[in-house]
């Protein structure tokens, strides 16, 4: 199958990957309004196929399983920046796919290969779509999902950086047990054997542990505003 996207010959294709908390989400949002772009968060498309086994009954300890059920889901993802959505089978899943119990297995269906075809083609048909350019996060998006993106980011933080950032966003939650979750996903996204989670080799490496949100945001516009100019 081809990996190439085609898209009109001004928009941009950005693919931004790294593990839990590097602040990929916050800053393809933020990139994407800023430069009229589209949006699209695919860990939100891996959460809710894995919401919809959960809620329908299917073993997720079991690959076989998950492999037969994963072409039954519709996901329709919504590309507005300033407003994405996500719909399964119609109904809004935007608030299930962030609990704890669909965080703690979304590394395990995400893992299935039959999985990764299905959402990785749904991936490249909404890129393909996206007249004005793209924005796409996620863990695979640089190396299989779009690896002719016109810019590659990968976005790093150290474990004690992300943990903080993540304990910030609840209330009263434990530092400690929050960077072992951490460590525990990134190691099920790095060591699967099916499109891990990993940097591109022409990817532009972003150290955010001690960069605000701001800072990181601004160096990828600017990131995107070079290549622009160069094409
Ligand atoms: N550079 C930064 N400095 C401080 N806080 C940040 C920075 N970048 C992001 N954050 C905050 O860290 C949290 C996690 O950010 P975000 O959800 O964007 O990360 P992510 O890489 O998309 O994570 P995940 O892969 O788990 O979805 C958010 O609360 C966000 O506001
Ligand atoms: N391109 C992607 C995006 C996400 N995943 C999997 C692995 C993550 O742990 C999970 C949730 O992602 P998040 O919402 O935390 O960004 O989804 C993947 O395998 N490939």
């Amino acid at each position: 199958m081809s990996t190439t996207v085609e898209t009109a010959s001004s928009a941009v294709i950005v693919a931004i990957d790294g593990p839990s908390g590097t602040g990929k989400s916050s800053t393809s949002k933020a990139v994407a309004a800023k430069l009229g772009l589209s949006y699209l968060d695919t860990g939100a498309q891996y959460r809710a196929i894995t919401w919809w086994m959960l809620t329908n009954g299917i073993d997720v300890n079991s690959p076989a399983e998950i492999a037969t059920a994963a072409a039954k889901p519709v996901i329709i993802s919504g590309t507005d920046p300033t407003g994405p959505t996500i719909t399964v089978d119609g109904e809004d899943a935007s608030g299930p796919i962030r609990t704890q119990e669909v965080t703690s297995k979304v590394s395990a269906v995400s893992a299935v290969p039959e999985v990764r075809t299905i959402i990785t083609d749904l991936q490249r048909s909404i890129a393909a779509g996206a007249v004005g350019g793209i924005v796409v996060e996620g863990r695979d998006i640089g190396t299989t999902v779009l690896p002719d993106a016109d810019l590659k980011i990968f976005l790093t933080a150290s474990p004690e950086a992300r943990a903080a950032r993540r304990s910030g966003e609840v209330k009263g939650s434990d530092l400690a047990a929050t960077r072992e979750a951490l460590i525990k996903r990134d190691a099920a996204d790095s060591g699967r054997k099916t499109s891990p989670l990993a940097k591109a080799d022409d990817a532009v490496e972003v150290d955010t542990t001690d960069l605000t949100l701001q800072q990181v945001i601004e160096c990828v516009v600017t990131l995107v505003e070079e290549k622009r100019t160069d094409a």
